[in-house]
Formats: C-alpha cells, structure tokens, sequence
C-alpha cells in the first residue's frame, strides 16, 4: 500500500507551489464514523459517566480512537485523510468550543470543572442547568446539541487538539485535513441564547468569528497544514439573498489571508444550488459537491463561472445510505466531471459517519443482499477504485452487465400496490366516526393515556438476551413478557389512566422490532450508526418488497385487553417512520416502497379490529424528519407521505379510534399535513419544549382538527412534574384546542425511564385532569377555541 503522507513529503515539493496540492489520483472522504466498530466510545464513555475509568483513561482511548482511525485511513491508499474527525459528544459543540463559544448559561459552574466535564454538562445537563437543546441534524437521524450563543459571547481559539492530533499524525507521516464547520454553518446552527437582546441572532457575530477563523487557519499554516476542510451544510437549505452574500464575503475575506492552509469547502445533504456560483467566484482553492443526493449533470457544472479552476471534490458515494455504487454508471459519470473539472478529486457526498462501520463483520445478512452493501470501511475502498479508474483506467468486468435484481421481486406485493385505490385512503367522515367511538369507548372529557412503551427492566433485557443465546425457550420468553404486560396493566389502572398500553416490552426497538416481523427488511448486528453521544441505533436495511410474514402485534395487545375493561390501544409504527429509520433502497422511488409499508401495516390495523381492539395508535415521529431541506421537495414529498399513513389507516371502520404520535414542526405546510392525515387523535412528541409545542399551537390556532394531545409533561426529563405545573398546561392547551378535544398524556414514551420518576409523574398527571373534569363539570373551565 502506498503511504499517502510519505509520498506528499518526498515528491510532490518540486512543484514549488506554496500551497502543495497536487494529486495522483484525487481521494478523499468527507468525514468518518467516531464511534468505533464495536461501539468503543459508548463503552468508554458510559464508563467514565459511571465512575467506572478516570478523565486521564477516557482521553487516552478517545485518542486511540481517533489515531486509530486516521491511521487505517491512511493505510487504505486514500490520498488525503479527514483529521479532527472524532468527538467525544458531538462536533457541532466541538466546533462551537473551538472557537469559544459557550452559553454564558454555564458560567457558573466554568471555575469548577474541568474543560471535558463542562462539555459534558454542557451535552447532558446538570441538576439545575438543562443540556443544550438536541436537534436534528439536516435531515438526518444525527442530532445535535444547539450551541447557545448572545451578543457578547467571548471567542477565542481553543485549537490545542486540532493542532496536536495533526502533529501526531505528520510525526506518522500523514497528512491529516482538518475537518472544521464553516462559520456561517456553525452560527445558523446555533440560537440566541435565552435573554439575549430582542432581534439577536447569532450570525449577527459572523464577523467577529471570522476574525477568529483567521487565526485558526495562521496557526494551522505554522505547523504545516496544506489544507483545512470548512463544512458550510447550511447552504444547501433555502438561504436568503443576504445569506447567500455573507457566504460570499465571508470565503472572500477567509481566501484573503496571505499565509494558509488550501480551502476545501463542502456542501453536504444536498445541492448546493444557488450557493454554488457565489463559492465558485470566491478564491478557496476546492469545492466538495453531494453529488448522490443531487446528481448534478456535468453539462450544467460546466456553465458555473470559477468553478473549472477549482478542484472539485466529487461527492459520489453515498455517505448516507448503505448500497454499493454502480462502478461503471459512476465512473463514467466522474469522467464526464473531470472533463469540466480537470482537477477532480472522488469523494463521498457527507461524512461517513450516518453509516456503520464495516460489512465484513456481519454474518448472517442473506448473500445476494450482502453483495450489494457498502458500510465505511467498504466505502473508502469504493473511492480508492474509482479514483484509481478515474486517473488510471478501469478494468473491462466493470462494464459487464450486472446480474439481474429480481431477488426483490414479490408478484403479490407488486400487485396489491397496482391495485391500490383512493377509496382505500379514506375513512368515514369525522363527524360519523366521533359519535361511534364515543359510542363504544365511553371515555372521560379530557381522557388521560401514555404513548405506548413502559420501561425496558433489566429482568425484560436479560430474558430477551437469554432467548436470543438460546437459553430460553420462547415459551418461556413469552412468560415473562406476559407476567411484565400484566405488571403494566395492573399499575395503569391502579393510577387511573383511561386508555391503556400494553408496554411494549417486547420492542427492544420500534422500527427494529416491526422490521424483523417483514420480509424486505435485513438486521445487522454490528450495524450502529450514532445518534448523539453515547447513544446509538441500528437501522434495519430495507432491501426488497415489503409484506408482513404474520401478524405483528395481535398477541400481545389482546392479551394486555384480556386483562382490563378499560381500552388498550394496539401500537404500530407508521410507513414514514419506518423509511425514516431504516437504510431504504434505492432502485424504485420511496413512495413505492411506502406504500408497501403501508399494505403491510393495513392488515395488521385490520387483525387488531377483528381481535376487538378499538384503539389503534400508529406512531409517525418520523413523518417531519423526511421532510426535503429545500421547499421544492415539499409539497411532493408531503403528498406521498400523508398518503402512505391514510392508507395504513384507511381500512379502519369508523368506531375504531386512530391515534397517530408526530414530532411537531413550525412549518405551516407539515401541519396541514398533520391534519390532512385524518387521525381521530394526534399526540405530539415535544422535539423542543412542550410550551414551545403550546405557544406553536396558539399561534396557528391549532390547525389540527379532531382530538389532541400535546403532551402534558416532558417524559424524557428527569424531572418529576408537580400537578399544579401539569394542570396549568391543561388549563393553557384547553384554551388552545378546547377541553372536548383535549387529551391528556405524557409527550413521549417512557421506555428509558425508571418507576419511580414514571409513577409520580403519571399519578399527578391523573390527578391534574380529574381537577379539569371537576372545573368542566362545575361549568367554570376555560371554553375552548374549537373549530
Ligand atoms: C418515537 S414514537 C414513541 C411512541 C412509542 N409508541 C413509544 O412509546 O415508545
Ligand atoms: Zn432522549
């Protein structure tokens, strides 16, 4: 293999050029996954948040962590290698500490703690200071900590890592590019931290961070560096007029400095669109192009001024799905770009870091599917090959024909989804269904219920590890499912709540647990991809046509009805979530595969009926997620997508209650969708706060017709709420939507909680709808805005 670093160092220096930057056969990768092929940094950090290893062990496995991964990098053949890749926490917090910028909201505890255990209150909390807010990560399943930033939040340099992990590498003979979020990126991520002055926004301080910027790339030409990647993402969302200048001025102003580092400047989760005439007339030497999601023709890179005399990083393996490129398809492509582009170095459209690790340790995905998956490490070696072809040639097989992909085939499914009709969509009326399910549930004015899971005991995770080893039967794995459903039961009604769950028990993973009960999906084993920090999810790999080997969820939920007259709700996972969560392929648009999902998940809403259940709740918190960055997708994409859930909800009779549980958003166009859904009831999920959620729905007047449930506390908090603070919530949601609309229940599921936060907290719960019952009954309560 050839040593990348060595040979930078020994031939390439005669060109003379201050800023070394030639290639023999331009690779690179965007970004690595930090997490480790069996999970390292969970285990690392989980010890040493436990008491388990010291601060002085934690950083020195996150080091062998990070040199590790450079080093395999190298190794690969890969010409240049991304550096500062790893991170104990989160990058976006990493970047934002970088350059200084901490909510002044942590001040307090600053003196005390050591730099590492403030960033770790910082993405965790303490007792009396919440953690920085998790949010999504441009249409990805990573989330990230918001960085809170004010008017007068100090930057300053704190490069010592940086600089010193680039060292050690150059010591190694490699030659690391540091990966570093763009500053214009790094300030649209952040928000006004709480109390700052009225109209503040952080890009307000973009100048100011440039100046900082400036410093960092001095210091990284003091030690050598040749080049410095700056990720600006932001820009391939819908960006204002001013937005698009700023870029503009800011890389004109960072291209300005007389000693640097080349400028490599990356656009990744999409196209960058009009963003990219503006870097092109800029002077950064590179320009790093997603070209998967975006497959940008070569005759229109062609008509962007500038953009010939840049290097261009040719974003063409994917870094957010797991299929193998087509060799030839994506080698004549690249050829095509170098034609345009001359220097032209082959790359992946984002980071690696939304895929799993390594392939070569799974052992049972089915062959034929196996052949045609692609993690990391298989993806650096993609790049390698094509750039290799790209400068070099390509061997005559690639242009064979490739076998044929009928494996995926099922006749059945691809004939009941012909079959589809738009009858299938649609349900009753609502004003026929609200009388028939009154009729057969008899509930309460504003009824109380959970989201679905209760938590995941230890005695629950031992059973299912045993069952999995095989020492115990399913039998008797199904026993202490049973015992564990009845426990649920009989504490519910015990608490009072008026529908019941059955707890879930038997879900390790939602989407994990249906994906396993259909054909079409594959599990891994070793197949972790991060979520944030130490937390970690293995998405199935949607690889064929979808249909239901049996029914998925009747036992569990008619035993748990067995055991109560009160109503248990069945609980599905929706078509949207299910993509949303899975590595979905690629060979056929996503409507189709969601409507597939949707025939599945039908008849499973139909077995729950004909069991008597009368409560069905199918959870879309993914449904926001998939929404497309820029506004042209949208209208497509939430067409489809309204339509893949009211066809897994449209077999329903009327007297069955449809519930639905999404994740709220502040675009106008989503709740419409969210209405257009048709669910008797929809509960929210507070991906912020649950009076963000509130003030969102005062502001639109609701928007979502029928029954809501806009989460009464935040079950995902440590915090136990009091029945006062539940009961002004209801008294404000009551105003809001109106108390004959209102459903009481937590925002979330309580599988990560213990019993003893989860009871309290649902006795008050109780406690505090009983009290708008009595003020309903005594004719005092707010009247609602009900529509
Ligand atoms: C993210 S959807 C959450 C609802 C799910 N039924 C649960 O309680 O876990
Ligand atoms: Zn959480």
């Amino acid at each position: 293999m050839t040593n990348p670093g060595s040979r930078t160092q020994a031939g390439r220096t005669q060109a003379g050029r201050a800023l070394d930057g030639e290639i023999e056969y331009g690779s690179s990768i965007l970004g690595y996954p930090r997490i480790g092929a069996r999970r390292e940094l969970k285990r690392m950090l989980e010890s040493y948040w436990h008491g388990g290893s010291t601060r002085e062990q934690l950083v020195a496995a996150g080091r062998e962590l990070a040199d590790e991964t450079w080093r395999e990098l190298a190794a690969t053949g890969l010409e240049q290698v991304p550096g500062n890749t790893f991170s104990f926490y989160d990058h976006v917090l990493d970047n934002a500490l970088l350059f200084g910028a901490r909510s002044s909201r942590f001040d307090d505890v600053a003196a005390d703690l050591h730099p590492l255990d403030l960033y770790f209150a910082m993405a965790r909390g303490l007792p009396d200071h919440p953690a920085l807010e998790l949010m999504k990560y441009y249409g990805t399943n990573y989330h990230y900590r918001q960085p809170e930033i004010n008017s007068a939040t100090p930057f300053s340099l704190h490069a010592e890592d940086l600089l010193a992990e680039h060292a050690r590498a150059k010591s190694e003979g490699i030659e690391l590019r540091p990966v570093v979020l763009g500053p214009i990126s790094l300030l649209l991520l952040s928000k006004a931290e709480p109390g700052s002055p009225q109209g503040f926004s952080p890009i307000d301080r973009i100048d100011e961070l440039v100046g900082v910027y400036l410093e960092l790339l001095d210091a990284l030409a003091k030690q050598g560096c040749k080049c410095i990647q700056l990720d600006e993402p932001a820009f391939t969302s819908d960006r204002t007029t001013e937005e698009l200048a700023l870029l503009g001025r800011v890389y004109d102003q960072l291209s300005a400095a007389s000693v640097r580092p080349r400028l490599l400047v990356t656009g990744q989760y999409g196209d960058l669109g009009e963003a990219l005439p503006v870097l092109a007339a800029t002077r950064v030497e590179a320009i790093g192009l997603d070209l998967v999601t975006e497959r940008i023709s070569a005759s229109s890179l062609a008509k962007v001024p500038g953009l010939k005399r840049k290097r261009l990083y040719a974003g063409v393996i994917n870094g957010r799905n797991v299929w193998k490129a087509d060799k030839a398809k994506t080698l004549d492509y690249l050829l095509e770009l170098k034609e345009v582009c001359p220097d032209l170095v082959v790359s992946t459209s984002t980071s690696l870091m939304h895929v799993p690790i390594d392939l070569l340790i799974e052992y049972d995905i089915p062959g034929d599917v196996a052949d045609r998956l692609s993690f990391a490490k298989q993806k650096v070696r993609e790049v390698v090959t094509l750039a290799k072809a790209v400068y070099n040639g390509a061997p005559e097989e690639w242009y064979k024909r490739p076998r044929k992909m009928d494996f995926k085939l099922k006749h059945d499914v691809r004939q009941r989804v012909a079959a589809i009709t738009p009858q299938m969509r649609e349900r009753a009326p609502y004003e026929e269904r609200k009388p028939a399910q009154d009729a057969v549930l008899n509930l309460p004015l504003v009824p109380t219920t959970t989201l679905g899971s209760f938590p995941q005991t230890t005695e629950i995770r031992t059973a299912r590890y045993e069952y999995g080893q095989g020492r115990l039967s399913w039998d008797e794995y199904v026993e202490v499912l049973k015992a564990e459903i009845k426990r649920v039961i009989e504490l519910q009604e015990d608490i009072g709540l008026d529908v019941l769950v059955h707890g879930e028990a038997e879900r390790n993973d939602m989407v994990q647990y249906f994906a396993e009960l259909m054909d079409g999906f594959a599990a891994t084993h070793f197949g972790w991809v991060q979520v944030y920090g130490s937390r970690c999810v293995r998405p199935p790999v949607l690889y064929g046509d979808v249909k239901r080997k049996g029914p998925m969820t009747v036992e569990w939920i008619s035993y748990a009805q067995s055991l109560t007259e009160k109503p248990v709700k069945g609980m599905l996972t929706g078509p949207l979530t299910m993509l949303g969560r899975s590595f979905v392929r690629q060979d056929q648009p996503l409507y189709e595969t969601a409507e597939q999902i949707a025939l599945a998940l039908r008849d499973e809403v139909a077995d729950l009926e004909k069991a008597g259940i009368k409560i069905i709740q199918i959870d879309e918190p993914s449904m926001r997620e998939l929404l497309p960055l820029r506004e042209r997708g949208r209208e497509g994409y939430l067409d489809w997508a309204v339509n893949a859930f009211k066809l897994t909800a449209g077999g329903a009779k009327p007297a069955t209650q449809i519930h639905t549980h999404i994740g709220y958003s502040s675009i106008a166009q989503v709740v419409d969708a969210f209405d257009k859904l048709d669910a008797d009831v929809t509960s929210i999920v507070a991906t912020r706060s649950i009076d963000w959620v509130l003030s969102q729905l005062a502001e639109r007047g609701t928007a979502i017709a029928r029954g809501v449930g806009p989460g009464v506390y935040e079950s995902r908090s440590a915090h136990i709420p009091e029945i006062d603070e539940i009961d002004d919530r209801i008294q404000r949601a009551a105003k809001v939507i109106g108390a004959e609309r209102l459903w009481v229940n937590p925002d979330f599921g309580l599988k990560t909680r213990y019993y003893w936060q989860l009871e309290p907290s649902l006795r008050n719960m109780v406690a505090a709808a009983r009290r708008e019952r009595r003020r309903l009954a005594a004719g005092q309560a707010t009247v609602g805005a009900s529509r």
